[in-house]
This record gives C-alpha cells, structure tokens and sequence, in this order.
C-alpha cells in the first residue's frame, strides 16, 4: 500500500490525514490551538503551537505505517498569516499575525491615499487591505526591535505558514513556498509570477526575506522528522487546495469552503480577470508552470460566529445544536446579524465595520439569534455569488460546490440554496482541503489518477435544490442590504 500525508494547518486546528493511493482518507489528527487577542482587532498565534500541533498530529497519523510506504507529503494552510523567524535559530521574532488582524488599517490607509490602489490591483490581483501579509510583515519590521536591522542585514526570513513549516520539516534546508501563498501577500505579481520590488520598496522590506516561489505540485525537500525520509511534493494556500480537492479544474466551476471564515473561488482559467466587484483575483493554482487564474470572495467569519454563539454567548455547548434551534425560530421575527466581529471582506472591504444584530423585540431568544448566525453565512455568501456572476463572463457558475467544518449544518446549506435561487453541492469527502493537497503531492510524485480521472471520481453526498418562494428570497435579501448598508453606515459616523 502507499500512502501520502497531508498537512493541513488552519486557523483553529492543525490536521493530519492520511490518504491511501486511491485518495481514500485513511487516518486523521486534529489539534486545536490558542488563538490570542491581545487589542481589540488584533489575532495571532504562538508559532510553536503551530509547528507543535503539525508535528503532533503528522506523527500520529503516520503512526504503525513505515516512512518507506509513504510517497510523499502534501502541506496547506491558512493563508497571509506572516512569520517572520531567524535564519539561523529557525526561532520566530514575534507571534504570528494572523489573517484576521487589522492592526494595519491605518497604513494601509497611507497607501490608499498615495494611490497605490491601482498598481497593487493590477500586479497583485489583490486590493489594498489588511487582510494580506504585506503590511503585517511592514508592521513586524518596524515594531520589533532590532528587526528591521537584522531584516537588511540578512538575517530575517519571511514566509505564511507553508514557508514556515517547509523550513522547519527540512531543518531548514529549503525557504520557498508556491504561487498560490504567494499570491496572497500583495506583493507577488501575479502575472509575471515574480516578487514586485516596488511595492517591497514602498514598504521597506528586503526582497532577501521572501521564499523562492516554486509550483503548486513542485520540489520542497524531504523531511526526516517522522520516522523515515519523506519528500515534501504539493503546497497549496488552503482555498486553492479545496479548489483543487473539489476537481474544479474547468473554467466556470466554482467552490466555498465554510471553515473559521468562507472563500469562495471561481476558476476564470488562464485570464487574469480583474473583478469590477471588488472580488480579489489570484491563483486557483500552477502545475507544471502553468498558471490557473481565479476571482476569489473572501468572508471573515463564516464558522466563527458559531463559535461565538457556543464560547462567547455560550448559548450552545456544541455547533450542531444550531441546526434544532434554527429550525425552532419563530418564522415571524426578521432579526438579521451582520457578524463583521473584524470588519467585513468582499464585497465591501470595510475594515472599520463591527458587528451588529438588527430586528430584535422581547419575544427574541437563543432560536432566532442561532438562525441569523447561520443566515448571515448564507446572505454573505449570495453576495459574492452574485458578484461572481457579474464579473465573469464565462461560463456562468450554475452549482456551488461546499466543503469545510460548517457544511455539517443541513440547515445552513438549505438557506443557502434557497439564497442563492441555485443547487449547492455537498461532496462525500468534505476533507477537501486535505484531499487537494494529497493530489498534488501524489501529482508530483506520479501515484494518483490525473486531473481528470480525479475530477470524475468527484462523488456527491447531498444535493441541496432552492425550494424558498422568489418573493421571500428577495424580501430576505432586501432585509440583509439593509442591515449591511446600516452597520457600515454606524462605523462611517
Ligand atoms: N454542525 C455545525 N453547524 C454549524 N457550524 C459548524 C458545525 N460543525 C462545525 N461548525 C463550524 O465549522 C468550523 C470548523 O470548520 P473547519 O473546517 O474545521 O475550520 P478551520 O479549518 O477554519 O479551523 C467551526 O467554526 C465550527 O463552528
Ligand atoms: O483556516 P481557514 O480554513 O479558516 O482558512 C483561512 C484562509 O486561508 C484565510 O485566507
């Protein structure tokens, strides 16, 4: 039997699987990790609990199975989180900033007012935010002391998580990661498919920091840290992976993964199409240097706002509990939550929006703010949806196709559809991040079925048809832009 492991490291949890040869999950690991707020706005992680619980949970899914039988390892990770680590301790200067933390909105206010809007939409795909790692790298070189010395002097690497991880698995043999991490740090041109030096110039960081950028299903050394020696075959960005786990390799085919926050990709093929809805445009993935281009929507919290409902209000003990409390709301009371707990992403970018419930009177209870949690996932998605329907003039997406931690909600995936007014897909392998990183370390590596022999093997679990009247959908729609244009009109005052 051979095998091949994937790493998948996100924002809450580290996992490991296992995939036999046929890309079966065989074994999983799962590690939660402390997430620390330390202002209001700001999110980070310690970087040993990330390696810790990588390395925990890739030794234990490996576990009783000999390295010689594994063929290769496959990493994915949450994306733009930026650690900034010593060449030569390999120790981490600072927490890792992750992909939620706003910390850098004033500068890149700064850049917006220069008018840097054009040139970094036009090179990076991306638009001026937070968001990317860009200024969170700027932030750590300015802030920590002595950083921005040991930074010129050679001495400081970058990398978002997979960069990170690479260089630990190898003992720091290897400082690269893929197109796909790369395009995500508002500092790669995404075209030319090189680092752009004048936006690193603008923010005064050393293109000596940055990792050689290198294919999706590509060479990134060999580990010898579980048991035998592994080489390290497919890195992908956790969205770019599901997009590949979920086979949707033609342009027009769409999919969003509903973990701690909702990203949905659209692949646009080999045109790089600039989004007039302020979606982001970026790499679905590059095989064989090939570039795949994608319009992607990005949502802060999809997941999150249960676990807010469960560990903040404590209203429930477990996310499944959502789904009879949904479904136990009074149809009568139209209390709408706009859950912009860290401002809010495509299609609006507001970096200053908060959170705000609207709709509530003395007959509102757990029910119905369980239901406009899980509504919220499904409104915000309808909007990107929407807006990649517009801007793309392919193929026009007649499926969504879902996966991640909160497609276990029935009930979440039905107002979806009944949103949307289209079918949502939910696959039998929801582990697709996992499994698109288990592709294209199986790629490389030649021991898994080609793309389309893979995209056949697709099997669907559930299909969720829109069964919501016209007149309901748009009145609940109406409801939801008028939430949205009032939360953002609070944080404009
Ligand atoms: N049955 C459920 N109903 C609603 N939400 C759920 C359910 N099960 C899991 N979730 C949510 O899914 C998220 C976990 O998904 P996962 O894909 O593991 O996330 P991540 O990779 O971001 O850590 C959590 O935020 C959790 O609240
Ligand atoms: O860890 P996830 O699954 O919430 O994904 C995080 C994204 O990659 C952030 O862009």
């Amino acid at each position: 039997m051979t095998y091949i492991l994937a790493i998948d490291q996100g924002t809450t949890s580290s996992r490991a699987l296992l995939f036999d040869e046929g890309l079966r999950p065989r074994k999983i690991a799962q590690e939660e990790f402390l997430q620390i707020f330390p202002a209001s706005g700001w999110v980070e992680h310690d970087p040993e609990a990330i390696w810790g619980s990588v390395l925990a949970t890739a030794q234990r899914a490996v576990e009783g199975v000999a390295p010689r039988s594994i063929a290769a390892l496959g990493i994915t990770n949450q994306r733009e989180t930026v650690l900034v680590w010593d060449r030569d301790t390999g120790q981490a200067i600072h927490n890792a900033i992750v992909w939620q933390d706003r910390r850098t909105a004033p500068l890149c206010e700064e850049l917006e007012a220069e008018g840097w809007g054009e040139a970094i939409g036009d090179r990076t795909g991306l638009l001026i935010d937070p968001y990317f790692s860009a200024t969170k790298i700027a932030w750590l070189l300015e802030n920590v002391e002595g950083a921005r010395e040991r930074a010129e002097a050679g001495r400081l690497l970058f990398g978002t998580v997979d960069s990170f991880l690479i260089w630990r698995l190898t003992g720091g043999q290897v400082h690269a990661t893929d197109a796909t991490n790369a395009a995500r740090t508002m500092l790669y041109d995404i075209r030319r498919g090189e680092w752009e030096a004048e936006i690193c110039a603008r923010l005064r960081i050393p293109l000596a920091m940055l990792p050689e950028v290198r294919d999706c299903a590509g060479d990134f050394g060999t580990t010898t840290l579980l048991g035998g020696s592994i080489p390290i075959r497919g890195v992908a960005g956790d969205q770019q992976a599901a997009t590949v786990g979920q086979a949707c390799f033609e342009p027009g085919m769409m999919k969003s993964t509903y973990g701690t926050g909702c990203f949905a990709l659209l692949n646009t093929g080999t045109d790089f199409v600039r989004s007039r809805s302020r979606l982001l445009t970026t790499i679905a993935y590059k095989l064989d240097g090939q570039v795949t281009y994608a319009l992607e929507g990005s949502i802060f919290i999809a997941g999150a706002v249960v676990q807010w409902l469960r560990d903040g209000l404590r209203l429930i003990g477990r996310a499944g509990e959502t789904q009879a409390l949904a479904e136990a709301a009074d149809p009568s009371q139209d209390v709408v939550m706009v859950p912009a707990f860290t401002g809010l992403g495509a299609p609006y970018w507001d970096a200053e929006a908060r959170g705000a419930v609207y709709g509530l009177t003395r007959a509102t209870g757990p029910a119905e703010f369980a239901r406009a949690a899980l509504e919220s996932v499904a409104f915000q998605t309808h909007d990107l949806w929407e807006a990649m329907r517009q801007d793309w003039f392919g193929a026009r997406p007649a499926v969504l196709r879902v996966d991640g931690g909160m497609t276990a909600s029935d009930w979440t995936m039905q107002r979806l559809a009944d949103l949307l007014g289209a079918p949502v897909d939910r696959p039998v392998v929801r582990e697709t991040t996992a499994l698109g990183a288990a592709w294209l370390a199986g790629h490389a590596t030649g021991v898994v079925p080609g793309p389309g022999e893979f995209a056949r093997a697709w099997a669907l679990e559930r299909r969720f048809e829109p069964v919501m009247s016209g007149e309901e959908r748009a009145r609940r729609l109406a409801l939801w832009t008028d939430a949205v244009a009032r939360t953002r009109g609070r944080a404009a005052a």
